[in-house]
Protein backbone atom coordinates (compact mmCIF):
# COMPACT_ATOMS: atom_id res chain seq x y z
CA UNK A 1 0.00 0.00 0.00
CA UNK A 2 1.37 3.08 -0.49
CA UNK A 3 2.59 5.79 1.87
CA UNK A 4 1.74 8.81 -0.22
CA UNK A 5 -1.00 10.53 0.94
CA UNK A 6 -3.27 11.15 -1.93
CA UNK A 7 -2.80 7.28 -2.73
CA UNK A 8 -3.23 6.19 0.42
CA UNK A 9 -6.88 8.36 0.34
CA UNK A 10 -7.47 6.66 -3.00
CA UNK A 11 -6.95 3.41 -1.62
CA UNK A 12 -9.22 4.39 1.09
CA UNK A 13 -11.67 5.19 -1.77
CA UNK A 14 -11.09 1.96 -3.54
CA UNK A 15 -12.45 0.03 -0.50
CA UNK A 16 -15.49 2.09 -0.02
CA UNK A 17 -16.56 1.69 -3.29
CA UNK A 18 -16.47 -1.66 -2.96
CA UNK A 19 -18.52 -1.86 -0.09
CA UNK A 20 -21.42 0.91 -1.33
CA UNK A 21 -21.02 0.94 -5.14
CA UNK A 22 -18.87 3.58 -7.27
CA UNK A 23 -20.63 7.13 -7.33
CA UNK A 24 -23.29 7.49 -9.94
CA UNK A 25 -24.19 3.30 -8.67
CA UNK A 26 -25.42 2.93 -4.97
CA UNK A 27 -25.83 6.76 -3.44
CA UNK A 28 -26.86 8.04 -0.31
CA UNK A 29 -30.66 9.16 -0.67
CA UNK A 30 -32.77 12.20 0.71
CA UNK A 31 -34.78 10.52 3.53
CA UNK A 32 -36.83 11.45 6.37
CA UNK A 33 -33.73 11.28 8.70
CA UNK A 34 -31.63 13.94 6.70
CA UNK A 35 -34.08 16.61 5.20
CA UNK A 36 -36.63 18.47 6.75
CA UNK A 37 -38.81 21.27 4.81
CA UNK A 38 -37.10 24.76 6.14
CA UNK A 39 -39.89 26.43 7.83
CA UNK A 40 -39.66 29.49 9.95
CA UNK A 41 -42.75 28.59 12.80
CA UNK A 42 -39.96 26.05 14.12
CA UNK A 43 -38.26 28.46 15.35
CA UNK A 44 -40.75 30.13 17.95
CA UNK A 45 -41.01 26.58 19.28
CA UNK A 46 -37.35 26.50 19.44
CA UNK A 47 -36.93 29.46 21.00
CA UNK A 48 -39.77 28.66 23.44
CA UNK A 49 -38.05 25.76 24.68
CA UNK A 50 -34.57 27.20 24.91
CA UNK A 51 -35.17 30.59 26.42
CA UNK A 52 -39.06 30.37 27.86
CA UNK A 53 -38.18 33.40 30.08
CA UNK A 54 -36.58 35.79 27.39
CA UNK A 55 -38.69 39.13 27.19
CA UNK A 56 -40.20 38.23 23.14
CA UNK A 57 -42.43 41.71 22.66
CA UNK A 58 -42.96 44.86 24.33
CA UNK A 59 -45.86 46.59 23.49
CA UNK A 60 -46.27 49.84 25.85
CA UNK A 61 -46.76 48.14 29.27
CA UNK A 62 -47.63 45.16 27.52
CA UNK A 63 -44.96 42.07 27.89
CA UNK A 64 -44.85 38.43 26.63
CA UNK A 65 -41.82 36.24 27.36
CA UNK A 66 -41.07 33.93 24.80
CA UNK A 67 -42.95 31.26 26.56
CA UNK A 68 -46.22 33.17 26.69
CA UNK A 69 -45.97 34.10 22.76
CA UNK A 70 -45.50 30.58 21.75
CA UNK A 71 -48.64 29.78 23.80
CA UNK A 72 -50.90 32.50 22.40
CA UNK A 73 -49.59 31.69 19.03
CA UNK A 74 -50.37 28.30 19.67
CA UNK A 75 -53.65 28.88 20.80
CA UNK A 76 -54.41 30.90 17.81
CA UNK A 77 -53.72 28.28 15.80
CA UNK A 78 -55.71 25.39 17.23
CA UNK A 79 -58.36 28.28 16.80
CA UNK A 80 -58.36 28.95 13.32
CA UNK A 81 -58.43 25.39 12.45
CA UNK A 82 -60.85 24.41 15.28
CA UNK A 83 -63.37 27.36 16.03
CA UNK A 84 -62.77 28.84 12.77
CA UNK A 85 -62.49 26.15 10.44
CA UNK A 86 -59.55 27.40 8.29
CA UNK A 87 -57.99 24.61 6.37
CA UNK A 88 -54.42 24.10 4.64
CA UNK A 89 -54.16 26.85 1.76
CA UNK A 90 -56.93 28.95 2.88
CA UNK A 91 -56.13 32.70 2.84
CA UNK A 92 -56.55 34.54 6.30
CA UNK A 93 -56.55 38.23 6.25
CA UNK A 94 -55.25 40.64 8.77
CA UNK A 95 -55.73 44.35 9.00
CA UNK A 96 -53.82 45.64 11.64
CA UNK A 97 -50.96 48.11 12.35
CA UNK A 98 -47.64 46.98 14.18
CA UNK A 99 -49.07 45.01 17.55
CA UNK A 100 -48.93 41.11 19.33
CA UNK A 101 -51.67 40.10 17.28
CA UNK A 102 -50.19 40.65 14.08
CA UNK A 103 -46.71 39.19 15.08
CA UNK A 104 -48.75 35.93 16.32
CA UNK A 105 -50.60 35.88 13.15
CA UNK A 106 -47.47 35.79 11.13
CA UNK A 107 -46.73 32.66 13.20
CA UNK A 108 -50.25 31.09 13.62
CA UNK A 109 -51.38 31.15 10.52
CA UNK A 110 -48.25 29.68 8.88
CA UNK A 111 -48.54 26.93 11.64
CA UNK A 112 -52.27 26.26 10.85
CA UNK A 113 -51.35 25.97 7.33
CA UNK A 114 -52.89 28.74 5.97
CA UNK A 115 -51.87 31.35 4.22
CA UNK A 116 -51.75 35.11 5.80
CA UNK A 117 -52.83 38.39 3.67
CA UNK A 118 -51.34 41.08 5.74
CA UNK A 119 -53.58 44.05 4.75
CA UNK A 120 -52.25 47.65 4.90
CA UNK A 121 -54.07 49.96 7.61
CA UNK A 122 -53.97 53.10 5.20
CA UNK A 123 -55.83 51.94 2.37
CA UNK A 124 -59.63 53.35 1.42
CA UNK A 125 -62.10 50.17 1.84
CA UNK A 126 -62.57 49.91 -1.80
CA UNK A 127 -58.89 48.56 -2.03
CA UNK A 128 -59.42 46.41 0.90
CA UNK A 129 -62.11 44.77 -0.81
CA UNK A 130 -60.32 44.30 -4.32
CA UNK A 131 -57.56 42.42 -2.02
CA UNK A 132 -59.82 40.65 -0.20
CA UNK A 133 -61.79 39.34 -3.01
CA UNK A 134 -58.85 39.15 -5.19
CA UNK A 135 -56.93 36.52 -2.84
CA UNK A 136 -60.05 34.64 -1.73
CA UNK A 137 -59.98 35.33 2.18
CA UNK A 138 -62.05 33.19 4.00
CA UNK A 139 -61.65 35.04 7.42
CA UNK A 140 -60.62 38.91 8.21
CA UNK A 141 -58.62 39.83 11.13
CA UNK A 142 -58.93 43.13 11.88
CA UNK A 143 -57.76 46.01 14.64
CA UNK A 144 -60.96 47.88 15.97
CA UNK A 145 -59.66 51.17 14.72
CA UNK A 146 -59.63 50.07 11.15
CA UNK A 147 -62.85 48.12 11.23
CA UNK A 148 -64.69 50.59 9.42
CA UNK A 149 -62.58 49.48 6.36
CA UNK A 150 -64.17 46.39 6.13
CA UNK A 151 -67.60 47.54 7.50
CA UNK A 152 -69.18 46.22 4.55
CA UNK A 153 -67.57 42.82 3.87
CA UNK A 154 -69.52 39.88 3.97
CA UNK A 155 -66.45 37.77 5.38
CA UNK A 156 -66.57 36.31 8.81
CA UNK A 157 -64.66 38.71 10.84
CA UNK A 158 -62.24 38.94 14.25
CA UNK A 159 -61.95 42.33 15.59
CA UNK A 160 -58.79 43.02 17.63
CA UNK A 161 -58.93 45.48 20.58
CA UNK A 162 -54.97 45.23 21.08
CA UNK A 163 -56.06 45.09 24.83
CA UNK A 164 -54.77 42.16 25.72
CA UNK A 165 -57.75 42.00 28.42
CA UNK A 166 -60.20 39.08 28.73
CA UNK A 167 -62.67 41.06 26.99
CA UNK A 168 -60.94 41.71 23.93
CA UNK A 169 -62.88 39.34 21.55
CA UNK A 170 -59.37 38.16 19.84
CA UNK A 171 -58.55 37.29 22.98
CA UNK A 172 -61.49 35.16 23.35
CA UNK A 173 -60.69 33.80 20.49
CA UNK A 174 -57.13 32.75 21.96
CA UNK A 175 -58.83 31.16 25.30
CA UNK A 176 -60.60 28.50 23.15
CA UNK A 177 -57.35 27.23 21.98
CA UNK A 178 -55.49 27.38 25.27
CA UNK A 179 -56.46 23.94 26.14
CA UNK A 180 -54.91 22.71 23.13
CA UNK A 181 -52.21 24.53 23.38
CA UNK A 182 -50.58 23.80 27.22
CA UNK A 183 -51.66 19.77 26.35
CA UNK A 184 -50.54 19.10 22.64
CA UNK A 185 -48.51 22.25 22.01
CA UNK A 186 -47.34 22.06 18.76
CA UNK A 187 -47.50 17.80 18.26
CA UNK A 188 -51.47 18.77 17.44
CA UNK A 189 -50.61 20.73 15.01
CA UNK A 190 -49.09 19.30 11.52
CA UNK A 191 -46.80 20.91 9.85
CA UNK A 192 -46.72 21.25 6.27
CA UNK A 193 -44.56 18.83 3.99
CA UNK A 194 -43.82 20.98 1.40
CA UNK A 195 -41.34 24.15 1.58
CA UNK A 196 -42.59 25.10 -1.76
CA UNK A 197 -45.64 25.75 -0.70
CA UNK A 198 -47.67 28.90 -0.26
CA UNK A 199 -47.43 31.01 3.31
CA UNK A 200 -47.66 34.62 2.87
CA UNK A 201 -49.45 36.68 -0.27
CA UNK A 202 -47.96 40.28 0.23
CA UNK A 203 -49.60 42.91 -1.78
CA UNK A 204 -47.61 45.82 -3.38
CA UNK A 205 -48.43 48.73 -2.13
CA UNK A 206 -48.76 50.49 -5.13
CA UNK A 207 -46.56 52.71 -5.59
CA UNK A 208 -46.22 52.97 -9.21
CA UNK A 209 -50.01 51.34 -9.95
CA UNK A 210 -52.33 48.56 -9.04
CA UNK A 211 -51.22 46.31 -6.13
CA UNK A 212 -50.14 42.87 -7.27
CA UNK A 213 -50.20 39.69 -4.83
CA UNK A 214 -46.81 38.62 -4.22
CA UNK A 215 -46.47 35.18 -3.51
CA UNK A 216 -43.60 33.79 -0.60
CA UNK A 217 -43.35 30.43 0.55
CA UNK A 218 -42.19 28.59 3.82
CA UNK A 219 -38.30 27.89 2.11
CA UNK A 220 -38.22 31.74 1.09
CA UNK A 221 -39.28 33.35 4.17
CA UNK A 222 -36.83 30.81 6.01
CA UNK A 223 -33.68 32.15 3.91
CA UNK A 224 -34.74 35.48 4.09
CA UNK A 225 -35.23 35.60 8.07
CA UNK A 226 -31.59 33.85 8.20
CA UNK A 227 -30.13 36.11 5.47
CA UNK A 228 -31.59 39.19 7.84
CA UNK A 229 -29.71 37.71 11.03
CA UNK A 230 -26.19 37.89 9.03
CA UNK A 231 -26.67 41.37 7.43
CA UNK A 232 -28.28 42.70 10.45
CA UNK A 233 -25.98 40.53 12.77
CA UNK A 234 -29.07 40.14 15.17
CA UNK A 235 -28.39 37.95 18.19
CA UNK A 236 -30.01 37.25 21.54
CA UNK A 237 -29.12 40.50 22.84
CA UNK A 238 -30.94 42.42 20.15
CA UNK A 239 -34.13 44.56 20.74
CA UNK A 240 -35.65 45.21 17.55
CA UNK A 241 -37.84 48.98 16.74
CA UNK A 242 -40.45 47.73 13.84
CA UNK A 243 -40.92 51.04 11.85
CA UNK A 244 -41.45 48.92 8.82
CA UNK A 245 -44.92 47.70 8.86
CA UNK A 246 -46.11 43.83 9.08
CA UNK A 247 -48.38 44.43 6.88
CA UNK A 248 -45.86 45.97 3.92
CA UNK A 249 -43.31 42.44 3.15
CA UNK A 250 -43.73 40.63 6.34
CA UNK A 251 -41.30 43.75 7.87
CA UNK A 252 -38.87 42.85 5.44
CA UNK A 253 -39.31 39.20 7.47
CA UNK A 254 -37.50 40.42 10.64
CA UNK A 255 -40.03 38.63 12.73
CA UNK A 256 -38.26 35.62 11.74
CA UNK A 257 -35.08 36.50 12.09
CA UNK A 258 -35.92 38.06 15.29
CA UNK A 259 -37.39 35.22 16.95
CA UNK A 260 -34.96 32.82 15.61
CA UNK A 261 -32.64 34.03 17.59
CA UNK A 262 -34.83 35.18 20.58
CA UNK A 263 -34.64 38.40 20.40
CA UNK A 264 -37.19 40.95 21.67
CA UNK A 265 -39.36 42.83 19.44
CA UNK A 266 -40.21 46.23 20.05
CA UNK A 267 -43.50 47.14 18.90
CA UNK A 268 -45.77 50.58 17.95
CA UNK A 269 -49.00 51.03 17.22
CA UNK A 270 -48.32 53.95 14.82
CA UNK A 271 -45.37 56.31 13.78
CA UNK A 272 -45.09 59.16 16.88
CA UNK A 273 -41.57 60.65 15.88
CA UNK A 274 -41.27 61.38 19.82
CA UNK A 275 -42.56 58.22 21.04
CA UNK A 276 -40.09 56.65 18.61
CA UNK A 277 -37.05 58.33 20.77
CA UNK A 278 -38.25 57.49 23.96
CA UNK A 279 -38.94 54.15 23.16
CA UNK A 280 -35.83 53.54 21.79
CA UNK A 281 -33.39 55.24 25.32
CA UNK A 282 -36.26 53.31 27.29
CA UNK A 283 -35.86 50.10 25.49
CA UNK A 284 -32.25 50.37 24.98
CA UNK A 285 -33.10 49.84 21.16
CA UNK A 286 -30.14 48.03 18.96
CA UNK A 287 -31.82 47.91 15.79
CA UNK A 288 -34.68 49.16 13.71
CA UNK A 289 -35.89 48.92 9.92
CA UNK A 290 -36.91 52.25 8.03
CA UNK A 291 -37.79 53.60 5.15
CA UNK A 292 -35.51 56.88 4.69
CA UNK A 293 -38.59 59.48 4.84
CA UNK A 294 -39.33 58.62 8.18
CA UNK A 295 -35.63 58.72 9.02
CA UNK A 296 -36.00 62.14 7.68
CA UNK A 297 -38.34 63.38 10.26
CA UNK A 298 -37.03 61.21 12.99
CA UNK A 299 -33.63 63.02 12.94
CA UNK A 300 -35.32 66.50 12.68
CA UNK A 301 -37.61 66.03 15.75
CA UNK A 302 -36.93 68.14 18.68
CA UNK A 303 -36.48 65.16 20.67
CA UNK A 304 -33.36 63.95 18.28
CA UNK A 305 -30.49 63.17 20.83
CA UNK A 306 -26.76 61.82 20.54
CA UNK A 307 -28.06 57.82 21.63
CA UNK A 308 -26.05 56.04 24.55
CA UNK A 309 -25.16 53.42 22.02
CA UNK A 310 -24.97 52.87 18.25
CA UNK A 311 -28.45 51.73 16.88
CA UNK A 312 -28.07 49.80 13.31
CA UNK A 313 -30.69 51.11 11.29
CA UNK A 314 -31.39 49.00 8.20
CA UNK A 315 -32.56 51.83 5.75
CA UNK A 316 -34.75 50.51 2.24
CA UNK A 317 -37.74 51.43 0.48
CA UNK A 318 -36.09 53.80 -1.10
CA UNK A 319 -32.72 55.56 -1.53
CA UNK A 320 -31.20 57.35 1.71
CA UNK A 321 -29.59 60.57 0.32
CA UNK A 322 -25.80 60.89 1.37
CA UNK A 323 -27.08 64.08 3.54
CA UNK A 324 -29.17 61.64 6.05
CA UNK A 325 -26.53 59.09 6.21
CA UNK A 326 -24.57 61.82 7.67
CA UNK A 327 -27.30 63.23 9.91
CA UNK A 328 -27.52 59.64 11.19
CA UNK A 329 -24.72 59.24 12.24
CA UNK A 330 -24.05 62.49 14.38
CA UNK A 331 -26.95 60.54 16.41
CA UNK A 332 -25.36 57.54 16.95
CA UNK A 333 -27.82 55.64 14.18
CA UNK A 334 -25.56 53.31 11.70
CA UNK A 335 -27.28 52.94 8.51
CA UNK A 336 -27.07 49.72 7.37
CA UNK A 337 -28.47 50.59 3.49
CA UNK A 338 -30.51 47.42 1.92
CA UNK A 339 -32.39 47.53 -1.45
CA UNK A 340 -35.17 45.18 -2.41
CA UNK A 341 -38.34 44.52 -3.63
CA UNK A 342 -41.45 42.90 -2.05
CA UNK A 343 -40.72 40.55 -4.92
CA UNK A 344 -37.68 39.44 -3.43
CA UNK A 345 -39.49 38.58 -0.12
CA UNK A 346 -37.74 42.57 1.00
CA UNK A 347 -34.13 43.87 0.80
CA UNK A 348 -31.42 41.06 -0.31
CA UNK A 349 -28.83 43.51 -1.70
CA UNK A 350 -26.60 45.96 0.92
CA UNK A 351 -23.85 48.57 0.46
CA UNK A 352 -21.00 46.71 2.53
CA UNK A 353 -18.77 48.74 4.43
CA UNK A 354 -15.24 47.54 3.03
CA UNK A 355 -12.22 47.72 4.95
CA UNK A 356 -9.99 51.18 3.77
CA UNK A 357 -13.57 52.78 4.12
CA UNK A 358 -12.95 54.40 7.97
CA UNK A 359 -10.03 56.39 5.88
CA UNK A 360 -13.03 58.31 3.97
CA UNK A 361 -14.09 61.74 4.88
CA UNK A 362 -17.65 61.53 6.10
CA UNK A 363 -18.96 63.15 3.31
CA UNK A 364 -17.36 60.57 1.13
CA UNK A 365 -18.38 57.59 2.92
CA UNK A 366 -21.80 58.55 3.04
CA UNK A 367 -21.67 58.58 -0.84
CA UNK A 368 -20.07 55.25 -0.93
CA UNK A 369 -22.41 54.05 1.21
CA UNK A 370 -26.02 55.64 -0.21
CA UNK A 371 -24.74 53.14 -3.42
CA UNK A 372 -27.19 50.30 -2.93
CA UNK A 373 -24.06 47.64 -3.27
CA UNK A 374 -24.02 43.81 -3.65
CA UNK A 375 -26.16 40.58 -3.15
CA UNK A 376 -26.68 39.13 0.48
CA UNK A 377 -24.94 36.00 1.21
CA UNK A 378 -28.64 33.95 0.47
CA UNK A 379 -30.04 35.75 -2.17
CA UNK A 380 -27.84 34.74 -5.22
CA UNK A 381 -27.11 36.47 -8.57
CA UNK A 382 -27.84 39.80 -9.81
CA UNK A 383 -27.13 41.22 -13.01
CA UNK A 384 -27.57 44.85 -14.24
CA UNK A 385 -28.27 44.49 -17.85
CA UNK A 386 -29.65 45.96 -21.43
CA UNK A 387 -32.63 45.24 -23.22
CA UNK A 388 -31.01 42.25 -24.51
CA UNK A 389 -29.67 40.74 -21.42
CA UNK A 390 -26.01 41.81 -21.91
CA UNK A 391 -24.42 42.74 -18.61
CA UNK A 392 -23.70 46.76 -18.41
CA UNK A 393 -19.73 47.53 -18.17
CA UNK A 394 -18.63 48.29 -14.83
CA UNK A 395 -18.05 52.02 -15.46
CA UNK A 396 -20.63 53.53 -13.46
CA UNK A 397 -22.11 55.41 -16.37
CA UNK A 398 -23.73 52.53 -18.32
CA UNK A 399 -27.15 52.42 -17.03
CA UNK A 400 -29.52 48.62 -17.01
CA UNK A 401 -32.41 47.11 -15.65
CA UNK A 402 -31.60 45.10 -12.52
CA UNK A 403 -32.46 41.24 -12.39
CA UNK A 404 -32.54 39.15 -10.09
CA UNK A 405 -32.43 35.24 -9.71
CA UNK A 406 -32.51 32.92 -6.59
CA UNK A 407 -34.12 31.98 -3.62
CA UNK A 408 -35.48 35.07 -2.61
CA UNK A 409 -37.46 35.88 -5.56
CA UNK A 410 -41.26 35.22 -5.34
CA UNK A 411 -43.23 31.97 -6.19
CA UNK A 412 -45.35 34.35 -8.79
CA UNK A 413 -47.86 36.75 -8.47
CA UNK A 414 -51.13 35.50 -7.17
CA UNK A 415 -54.09 34.64 -10.21
CA UNK A 416 -52.05 36.86 -12.33
CA UNK A 417 -49.98 34.55 -14.88
CA UNK A 418 -49.80 37.27 -17.34
CA UNK A 419 -47.81 39.66 -14.75
CA UNK A 420 -45.60 36.65 -13.43
CA UNK A 421 -44.56 35.43 -16.81
CA UNK A 422 -43.79 39.55 -17.61
CA UNK A 423 -41.96 39.82 -14.52
CA UNK A 424 -39.85 36.29 -14.99
CA UNK A 425 -39.18 36.88 -19.04
CA UNK A 426 -35.65 35.36 -19.41
CA UNK A 427 -35.37 33.28 -16.67
CA UNK A 428 -34.66 36.31 -14.65
CA UNK A 429 -36.94 38.45 -12.13
CA UNK A 430 -37.18 41.99 -13.47
CA UNK A 431 -36.87 44.44 -10.77
CA UNK A 432 -37.81 47.59 -13.10
CA UNK A 433 -35.26 49.94 -11.30
CA UNK A 434 -32.45 51.35 -13.08
CA UNK A 435 -29.11 51.20 -11.79
CA UNK A 436 -25.47 51.57 -13.19
CA UNK A 437 -22.37 49.32 -11.76
CA UNK A 438 -19.63 50.98 -10.50
CA UNK A 439 -16.21 49.22 -10.99
CA UNK A 440 -15.93 47.50 -7.57
CA UNK A 441 -19.19 45.64 -8.54
CA UNK A 442 -21.55 47.90 -6.59
CA UNK A 443 -24.49 48.65 -8.20
CA UNK A 444 -26.06 52.40 -8.08
CA UNK A 445 -29.71 53.08 -8.75
CA UNK A 446 -30.81 55.81 -10.52
CA UNK A 447 -34.23 55.98 -11.09
CA UNK A 448 -37.31 53.49 -11.37
CA UNK A 449 -37.55 52.99 -14.80
CA UNK A 450 -40.97 54.88 -14.46
CA UNK A 451 -39.45 57.51 -13.21
CA UNK A 452 -36.24 58.06 -15.29
CA UNK A 453 -36.27 61.15 -17.12
CA UNK A 454 -35.28 61.74 -20.93
CA UNK A 455 -34.58 65.58 -21.68
CA UNK A 456 -33.70 65.92 -25.06
CA UNK A 457 -32.59 62.63 -25.64
CA UNK A 458 -30.32 62.53 -22.23
CA UNK A 459 -31.20 60.64 -19.30
CA UNK A 460 -31.67 61.92 -15.93
CA UNK A 461 -31.81 60.30 -12.81
CA UNK A 462 -34.16 61.37 -10.63
CA UNK A 463 -32.75 60.43 -7.34
CA UNK A 464 -29.34 62.05 -8.48
CA UNK A 465 -30.98 65.56 -8.57
CA UNK A 466 -32.49 64.75 -5.67
CA UNK A 467 -29.52 64.16 -3.95
CA UNK A 468 -28.37 67.33 -4.85
CA UNK A 469 -31.30 69.70 -3.57
CA UNK A 470 -30.82 67.54 -0.74
CA UNK A 471 -27.66 69.16 0.40
CA UNK A 472 -29.55 72.67 0.77
CA UNK A 473 -29.43 73.39 4.67
CA UNK A 474 -33.16 74.36 4.04
CA UNK A 475 -34.26 71.55 2.70
CA UNK A 476 -36.21 68.66 4.88
CA UNK A 477 -37.93 66.27 1.76
CA UNK A 478 -37.63 66.50 -1.63
CA UNK A 479 -39.49 64.58 -4.62
CA UNK A 480 -37.99 65.21 -8.39
CA UNK A 481 -40.34 64.50 -11.47
CA UNK A 482 -40.53 65.04 -15.30
CA UNK A 483 -42.26 67.61 -16.19
CA UNK A 484 -43.54 68.78 -20.01
CA UNK A 485 -41.15 71.05 -21.94
CA UNK A 486 -41.88 71.94 -25.60
CA UNK A 487 -38.22 72.26 -26.36
CA UNK A 488 -36.63 69.27 -24.56
CA UNK A 489 -39.63 66.76 -24.49
CA UNK A 490 -39.46 66.94 -20.49
CA UNK A 491 -37.13 68.38 -18.21
CA UNK A 492 -37.25 67.85 -13.91
CA UNK A 493 -39.12 69.71 -11.78
CA UNK A 494 -38.50 69.70 -8.19
CA UNK A 495 -41.01 69.30 -4.83
CA UNK A 496 -39.87 70.24 -1.48
CA UNK A 497 -40.81 70.43 1.77
CA UNK A 498 -38.54 72.76 3.98
CA UNK A 499 -37.14 72.18 7.07
CA UNK A 500 -40.25 73.43 9.86
CA UNK A 501 -39.02 76.19 12.04
CA UNK A 502 -36.64 77.83 9.77
CA UNK A 503 -35.10 81.30 10.73
CA UNK A 504 -36.67 84.07 8.44
CA UNK A 505 -33.43 84.80 7.09
CA UNK A 506 -33.11 80.63 6.47
CA UNK A 507 -36.11 80.50 4.54
CA UNK A 508 -35.30 79.94 0.43
CA UNK A 509 -37.41 80.29 -2.42
CA UNK A 510 -37.68 77.82 -5.38
CA UNK A 511 -35.70 80.18 -7.35
CA UNK A 512 -32.64 80.26 -5.16
CA UNK A 513 -32.50 76.25 -5.26
CA UNK A 514 -32.73 76.26 -8.68
CA UNK A 515 -29.46 78.87 -8.07
CA UNK A 516 -28.09 76.26 -5.77
CA UNK A 517 -28.49 73.38 -8.74
CA UNK A 518 -27.31 75.27 -10.98
CA UNK A 519 -23.74 75.93 -9.24
CA UNK A 520 -23.37 71.96 -8.38
CA UNK A 521 -24.86 69.77 -11.05
CA UNK A 522 -24.92 69.83 -15.28
CA UNK A 523 -26.95 72.13 -16.79
CA UNK A 524 -28.86 69.59 -18.50
CA UNK A 525 -29.97 68.24 -15.24
CA UNK A 526 -31.19 71.34 -13.31
CA UNK A 527 -34.43 71.37 -12.70
CA UNK A 528 -36.75 74.09 -14.89
CA UNK A 529 -38.30 75.09 -11.39
CA UNK A 530 -38.72 73.84 -8.09
CA UNK A 531 -42.07 74.70 -5.78
CA UNK A 532 -42.29 74.85 -2.08
CA UNK A 533 -45.25 72.56 -0.62
CA UNK A 534 -46.47 71.57 2.58
CA UNK A 535 -46.21 67.81 2.05
CA UNK A 536 -45.46 65.23 -0.58
CA UNK A 537 -47.54 62.35 -1.59
CA UNK A 538 -46.25 59.02 0.03
CA UNK A 539 -47.44 55.86 0.54
CA UNK A 540 -48.01 53.98 3.73
CA UNK A 541 -44.46 52.80 4.10
CA UNK A 542 -43.11 56.37 3.77
CA UNK A 543 -42.59 55.80 -0.11
CA UNK A 544 -43.05 58.79 -2.33
CA UNK A 545 -45.89 58.44 -5.09
CA UNK A 546 -43.91 60.08 -7.31
CA UNK A 547 -46.61 59.13 -10.12
CA UNK A 548 -48.97 61.27 -8.24
CA UNK A 549 -47.03 64.57 -8.84
CA UNK A 550 -46.48 63.12 -12.25
CA UNK A 551 -50.38 62.97 -13.38
CA UNK A 552 -50.72 66.69 -11.99
CA UNK A 553 -47.41 67.85 -14.40
CA UNK A 554 -48.86 65.62 -17.31
CA UNK A 555 -52.62 65.94 -16.97
CA UNK A 556 -54.20 66.17 -20.11
CA UNK A 557 -51.16 64.88 -21.42
CA UNK A 558 -51.00 61.02 -22.63
CA UNK A 559 -47.47 60.92 -22.17
CA UNK A 560 -45.82 60.18 -18.44
CA UNK A 561 -48.52 59.23 -15.97
CA UNK A 562 -46.96 56.51 -14.99
N1 LIG B 1 -32.29 51.20 -1.16
C1 LIG B 1 -33.08 51.57 -2.16
N2 LIG B 1 -32.69 52.52 -3.02
C2 LIG B 1 -33.47 52.91 -4.06
N3 LIG B 1 -34.69 52.41 -4.30
C3 LIG B 1 -35.13 51.46 -3.47
C4 LIG B 1 -34.36 50.99 -2.36
N4 LIG B 1 -35.07 50.02 -1.74
C5 LIG B 1 -36.22 49.89 -2.42
N5 LIG B 1 -36.27 50.75 -3.45
C6 LIG B 1 -37.38 50.94 -4.42
O1 LIG B 1 -38.53 50.32 -3.91
C7 LIG B 1 -39.02 49.36 -4.84
C8 LIG B 1 -39.65 48.21 -4.13
O2 LIG B 1 -40.79 48.63 -3.49
P1 LIG B 1 -41.89 47.66 -2.94
O3 LIG B 1 -41.67 46.30 -3.42
O4 LIG B 1 -41.91 47.88 -1.51
O5 LIG B 1 -43.19 48.12 -3.65
P2 LIG B 1 -43.97 49.46 -3.60
O6 LIG B 1 -43.09 50.59 -4.04
O7 LIG B 1 -44.50 49.61 -2.25
O8 LIG B 1 -45.14 49.19 -4.61
P3 LIG B 1 -45.16 48.89 -6.18
O9 LIG B 1 -44.19 47.78 -6.46
O10 LIG B 1 -46.56 48.49 -6.43
O11 LIG B 1 -44.80 50.13 -6.90
C9 LIG B 1 -37.81 48.95 -5.63
O12 LIG B 1 -38.18 48.44 -6.89
C10 LIG B 1 -37.05 50.27 -5.73
O13 LIG B 1 -37.55 51.06 -6.78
Amino acid sequence: MSCNPVNVAKDRLQQIYQTIGAPGRIRPSINKANRTELNPVYFLARSATVYPSKTAVVHGERRYTYKELNRRTVALAYALKEQLNVRRGDRVAIIAPNIPAMLEAHFAIPAANAIICAINTRLVPSEVAYILEHSGSTIVFCDAEFKDLIKDSPLPKIIIEDTGLASDPYEQLLQTGYSKADTLGWSGLDQTDNEEEEVSLCYTSGTTGKPKGVVFTYRGLYLAALGNLIEAQLNFDSVHLFIVPLFHANAWMYPYSLTAVAGTHVMLRKIDYDQIWKVMVDEKVTHLNSAPTILIQLVHNPNARKLPKTVTCIVGGSAPTATLIAKMREFGMEAAHVYGLTETYGPVVRSYYQPGFEKLSAEELAKQLARQGHVYVVSDDLRVVDSEMNDVALDGKQAGEIVFRGNLVMKGYYNDPEATAKAFKGGWFHSGDIAVRHPDGYIAIQDRSKDIIISGGENISTLEVESCISQHPAVLEVAVVATPSERWGETPKGFVVLKPDLAADKIVDGQALVKFCKERMAGFKCPSSIVIVKELPKTSTGKLQKYVLREQEWKGQQKRIN
